[in-house]
């Protein structure tokens, strides 16, 4: 069974509900994907006034607004690093370096990647594995030298980590910032990755160059960079021959050279976190790394119990989500990363038969989501469409009341409703038929739908659900990705629509 969550869905329609909608800016901050809810600096965002008067080391990197702000200049190497090391230290107790140039992570946002990773494994999407004595072993794929995940990992959840990369320098500082650490050295094993002679060579580009880490800010208006043409990654080993036989872990998680070329990840540096042309670049990018990764996935298996990876660019997600679907995985999971004014995705899959036909209930981050058909059949109009939803929920028994002059389908779906629309999905049906039994829960789950017309050819489609604190409102996102799936076969010229993910 494929379970596919997004986030991020409404945040394409925001020009489209102008009319409707609070004022853009404020809209934007209220739609936002937040940071990770369990993620130490949701609530508590670093306080450089805080941090300068307990550092001296930091005080110099620190500078006031007009308004009396404390700000750090986000261009300058040391201060970012500097940043970074008292706030490893501060909140997590961490002694950390890396040398000038290499690439430095941003504390909370490496933090989100982690929480998520221990949302995987909490949940119940996929049997617990408990062989290991609720021991969690993790695979870093490209540690960096500044090692920051397994750092993090082990000092906030005490997991283990295999933490892999191919440059001496990583190697190096990794295994220095672990063992500056001793009360989580002992989790820690820094394994370098050979390096054959075909691996990628920075050809007249100095290893010694460095620019923003504002590609964690790839430009924010990355869906506008299309998919380059495949290409295949033929840099050095990822996990097939990287991981030794008999060896088991409960994740692999990475954050891939992102970049194809020196020049690619050179846009609007805005900040300057370092970054060695080895650390950001790789042949065919994020889309050639992470696919190897899923090809190694297929090789390995159930070796490992999630598969995780960052990604980039979101029409990247597009691809290799597809590429899941292909190789036959049982489950794929997407999130949303924020991280300043850029986003990133998360993408986890695994080949672990899933324990349940659907998601366990948990309360939805969301209880407005939209989404747009466009290239609606000249045929047919919000009248059609409206029928089509009531349909749509009355074909998995859920009641409906359909308002034809307000355009309002109101739903009310049971447990059992709810799974038989997420079963919708006949190619994965017998895969889900041969999975255990459905989690029961307590109470229904009620929304609306609302149709309307943007302009001719166009229709918004918006759920809103009605009790968010329904057992069942975990669903609510898959329910309405259904919906859309339908529609848009049924309705719109282009059948597979570009906002599906
Ligand atoms: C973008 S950096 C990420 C560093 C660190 N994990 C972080 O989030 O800041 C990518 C890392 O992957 C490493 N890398 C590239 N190809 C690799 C491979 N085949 N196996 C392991 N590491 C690799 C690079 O050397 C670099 O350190």
């Amino acid at each position: 069974m494929i379970i596919v969550e997004n986030s991020s869905r409404d945040l394409f329609y925001d020009n489209l509900e102008r009319k409707k909608m609070p004022s853009k800016k404020r809209r934007r901050k209220e739609e936002r994907p937040k940071i990770h809810p369990k993620n130490k600096y949701s609530d508590n965002p670093p306080d450089f006034a805080l941090l300068a008067s307990l550092y001296p080391t930091f005080k110099p990197f620190v500078f006031y607004t007009r308004e009396g702000r404390p700000r750090i200049d986000w261009t300058d190497f040391n201060a970012t690093r500097e940043l970074t090391r008292v706030l490893l230290l501060h909140d997590h107790n961490l002694h950390w370096w890396i040398p000038h140039g290499q690439l430095c992570p941003t504390v909370p946002n490496r933090s989100n990647y982690i929480h998520w990773i221990e949302d995987l494994l909490s949940s119940h999407i996929i049997p617990r594995d408990n062989t290991n004595g609720g021991n969690v072993r993790g695979f870093d794929i490209g540690t960096g030298a500044n090692c920051i995940y397994p750092l993090l990992g082990a000092s906030l959840f005490g997991w283990s980590f295999v933490a892999s990369d191919m440059t001496d320098v990583a190697i190096e500082w990794a295994e220095r910032n672990v063992k500056n650490n001793p009360n989580i050295s002992e989790l820690i094993e820094i394994r370098k990755v050979k390096c054959s002679q075909n691996t990628l060579s920075p050809e007249g580009l100095s290893g010694e160059s460095s620019y923003s880490e504002e590609r964690e800010g790839l430009p924010s208006s990355s869906l506008d960079i299309s998919a380059s043409e495949d290409k295949s990654y033929y840099g050095p080993a990822i996990l097939v021959d990287v991981v030794r036989d008999g060896e088991t872990f409960d994740f692999c998680m990475c954050n891939p050279p992102f970049f194809e070329s020196f020049e690619e990840a050179g846009l609007n540096p805005k900040t300057s976190c370092g970054g060695t042309y080895e650390e950001m670049v790789c042949p065919g990018g994020e889309k050639a790394f992470i696919t190897r990764i899923i090809e190694d996935s297929v090789v390995l298996k159930q070796s490992f119990r999630w598969y995780t990876s960052m990604v980039g660019r979101k029409v990247n997600l597009k691809f290799l989500v597809s590429k899941l679907r292909e190789v036959g995985v049982t489950v794929v999971k997407t999130t949303e990363f924020v991280q300043g004014k850029t986003f990133r995705w998360g993408l986890a899959w695994s080949f672990v038969p899933p324990a349940k036909k659907i998601v366990t209930p948990h309360v939805t981050e969301k209880n407005i989501l939209s989404f747009m058909l466009e290239g609606i059949q000249r045929q047919f109009g919000a009248i059609h469409v409206l029928q089509s939803v009531e349909s749509f929920f009355l074909a998995g028994g859920a009641s409906c009341k359909l308002n034809a002059s307000s355009f309002v389908v109101d739903i009310t779906a049971s447990a059992d409703h709810c799974n038989a629309l997420l079963n919708n999905d006949v190619k994965y049906i017998d895969e889900v038929a041969s999975c255990s039994n459905v989690q029961e829960a307590p109470s229904n789950l009620c929304f609306r739908i609302l149709v309307f017309q943007q302009i001719p050819g166009t229709l918004l489609v918006k759920g809103s659900l009605q009790h968010r604190d329904s057992a069942l409102s975990g669903l609510f996102s898959s329910i309405i990705q259904q919906l859309e799936a339908s529609l848009r076969q049924k309705f719109c010229k282009e059948k597979t629509g570009t906002n599906y993910i």
